[in-house]
């Protein structure tokens, strides 16, 4: 029988630390954790993602403070946003939604960002932290600190043995995610669009996680029988049969397929990404309350 492992009800368990530190905070010392989310343009994908981070920061009890810049925004003018943000002590969490105009750098911009309020973990102290071991004192983006969450469930912390495959090596997402599984004793291989046979090294994997990008691209062929498959895909395509013009989202796993060889599998929707709103609340939480001295819940 294979697991499906859903993100929602993992997802809803970190929301309840977050809400319950929250309120502790906010009766010691009177503040509320301040989480900024910065958009620029108007692309209603990304729009959609922004209102359900503001929702649910509010639904954690934070104060949620939204900036929608118009799509004509400079560099300069989105760097000194950041900067006043910086040095806002009502914020703890800043997050700027990827990808950005075309016009405008990303990389200033995240590397702008306060360390200590940067919760996705993309600032190169943060990247630097992870990379070098030290867990505890800086922020991990959040979609691979989800995604390990996940994993745990599976094999809990230790993962001493296990063939970790990675596919994707973005600064988000797939070079965190493969500093995590290492820093959890996985033997951990990174692959992607430039790796020769690719389908043999996956299967390889006894977890094989997948941020490709590309809908229903890991086959049931490359699927080590009983392995854990975590699907980091999030891809809008055409769903005629929901009717003419309908779209849904797919993950980079051909689903149906893969959970017949998996032992465990998460679902798009409702596997890896409600676990990153939820773990973009969890950063935003401990960076407030290291800014007041409070001890950090753990995840
Ligand atoms: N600076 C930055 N940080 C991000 O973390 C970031 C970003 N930019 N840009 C866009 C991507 C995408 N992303 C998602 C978050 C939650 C879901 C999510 O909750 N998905 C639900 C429902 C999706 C739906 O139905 O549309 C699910 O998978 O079940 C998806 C995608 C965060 N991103």
């Amino acid at each position: 029988m294979t697991t499906i492992i859903d993100g929602k009800v993992a997802a809803a368990s970190v929301i309840e630390t977050v809400t319950s530190t929250a309120a502790a905070l906010e009766r010691e010392v009177g503040e509320k954790p301040g989480l900024a989310v910065v958009i620029v343009g108007d692309d209603p994908a990304s729009h959609t993602y922004v209102n359900s981070k503001s929702k649910m920061a509010k639904q954690c009890g934070f104060n949620s403070f939204q900036h929608s810049l118009p799509e004509g925004t400079t560099q300069e003018e989105l760097e000194k946003l950041v900067a006043e943000l910086n040095a806002d002590p009502a914020i703890h969490g800043i997050l700027v939604q990827l990808p950005l105009p075309k016009h405008l750098k990303s990389e200033p911009v995240i590397q702008s960002i306060a360390p200590e309020k940067d919760v996705d973990g993309l600032n190169v102290v943060n990247a630097g932290k992870l990379a070098t071991g030290d867990l505890a004192s800086g922020l991990i983006s959040c979609t691979p600190a989800g995604a390990l969450i996940l994993i745990n469930r599976i094999h809990g912390t230790d993962l001493s043995g296990l063939n970790a495959v990675v596919i994707g090596r973005s600064n988000l997402f797939g070079k965190p995610m493969a500093m995590l599984l290492l820093s959890s004793n996985a033997t951990v291989t990174m692959a992607h669009s430039r790796s020769k046979d690719l389908p043999g090294i996956c299967r390889g994997a006894d977890i094989l996680v997948a941020a490709v990008g590309r809908p229903d691209m890991v086959k049931a062929a490359w699927v080590k029988p009983g392995a854990t498959v975590i699907d980091v895909g999030i891809n809008r395509v055409p769903a005629p049969e929901k009717g003419e013009g309908k779209t849904k989202i797919t993950g980079d796993v051909a689903y149906a397929e893969c959970a017949e060889v998996a032992g465990a599998i998460t679902p798009v929707p409702g596997g890896v990404g409600p676990m990153t709103i939820a773990m973009l609340m969890a950063n935003t939480v401990v960076a407030a309350c290291r800014s007041f001295g409070r001890p950090v819940p753990k995840f």
